[in-house]
């Protein structure tokens, strides 16, 4: 591996995106990193296993981990999500925590955002993403409510962390722990529903770390977000040889794009059922070197027989157009012809079954 020489003053690190489905972190992924290694598709929650894209400049190196939306658990697999996330969380250098500018600030996000601020010292930088989808005013107006979130939630936290010390404080001398308003159990309950708790108002000492507009879709600022990411890493050598895009297994990706292309155009109650694994891949036996063929044979889970027809359409037209979009999409990755096999099979509640989870690689 071939590691170019690096200028002294050379950063290098990690940064995650994060922030609820459908944000425009695969999107922005993607426009970073200048091809296509995260996938994206208008459904929510495509993106499952962490996938790294790295940004590669003159003066630093950014390692871009993708997280699957940050949502409250619903089912074990959220919660596994979450586990994830956190994990994710602990090891990167900077969040980017990403907010379409189209839509007004929700629960979810405010959630996310608490979750950011309690996990650690690490900086934050809000994303703006989807700039190109509302007017100059109604951006300007957007990175005001934005940076305002931030104040609040990190003002919170500041408070919490304080009470947390003061209380820890007084139990190590021994002392009786006065009920204050603000701090018992609905307060707890209103934060963890992610409600504003009563009573903490701004600091003033700030709130993100930076605060920055994008659109990936027509280029405006990614560039801007590369460079404002990259200032909160550490100095250090590349941590990849240049022209390295993603250190993914390929099966992980040849899985998502199978995914992908189930999940294009279906209802809003399939992405969550879905698995794809890769059983077998193998370069068929007495083709000539200059002309490979690799066999690919996928099963893909779905938790209903409902699911199964949806999956493989009217005599089986659906599950073509899958193999033929899928197959199209994992020849340009791995750069050699595939031919691509796909089981549907269906595995009751998979979501719910530690085993079948497992197994599923989740
Ligand atoms: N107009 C416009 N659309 C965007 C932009 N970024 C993303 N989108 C669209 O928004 C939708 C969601 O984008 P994704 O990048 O898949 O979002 P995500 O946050 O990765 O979503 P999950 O994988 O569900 O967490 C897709 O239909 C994108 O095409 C943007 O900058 N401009």
């Amino acid at each position: 591996m071939d590691f170019a020489a690096f200028p002294d003053d050379y950063s290098a690190g990690f940064a995650v995106l994060v922030g609820r489905p459908n944000a425009g972190k695969s999107t922005l992924t993607n426009a970073l990193v200048g091809q296509k290694v995260a996938i994206t598709s208008n459904r929510p929650q495509t993106t499952r296993h962490t996938i790294r894209g790295i940004v590669h400049r003159d003066d630093f190196q950014l390692v871009l981990v993708d997280t699957p939306g940050l949502h409250r658990p619903r089912t074990l697999l959220g919660e596994r999500l979450n586990d994830l996330v956190a994990e994710t969380l602990s090891e990167v250098d900077v969040i980017g925590f990403c907010i379409p500018a189209d839509e007004k600030i929700g629960p979810g996000d405010r959630y996310i955002a608490q979750q950011l601020a309690a996990s650690g010292n690490k900086p934050i930088v809000a994303i703006v993403t989807k700039a190109d989808k509302v007017s100059h005013e109604q951006l300007t107006e957007q990175l005001i409510e934005v940076s305002a979130l931030g104040d609040e939630i990190m003002s919170a936290e500041r408070v919490a962390r304080k009470q947390r010390r003061d209380r820890q404080e007084r139990k190590k001398k021994g002392e009786q722990m006065p009920f204050r308003k603000g701090s018992g159990p609905a307060a707890s309950r209103a934060s963890a529903k992610g409600e504003p708790a009563s009573g903490v108002v701004n600091d003033g000492r700030g709130g993100w770390a930076d605060i920055i507009p994008v659109s990936a879709v027509n280029g405006y600022q990614v560039e801007e977000v590369a460079k404002l990411l990259s200032t909160h890493l550490p100095d250090s050598p590349p941590l990849y040889p240049t022209g390295e895009l993603t250190d993914e297994p390929e099966a992980t990706l040849i899985a998502e794009l199978v995914r992908e292309a189930a999940l294009e155009g279906v209802t809003h109650e399939l992405p969550h059922s879905v698995a794809v694994t890769v059983e077998e891949m193998e370069f068929r036996e007495g083709r000539s070197e200059e002309n490979p063929l690799l066999d690919i044979h996928i099963n893909l889970f779905v938790e209903r027989d409902s699911q199964k027809g949806i999956i493989i359409g009217k005599q089986g037209a659906r599950l073509k157009e899958i193999g033929q979009t899928a197959r199209k999409n994992i020849e340009t990755l791995l750069g050699t012809k595939v031919f691509l096999s796909i089981h549907v099979k269906v595995a009751k509640d998979w979501q719910k079954d530690p085993k079948a989870l497992g197994k599923l690689g989740f």
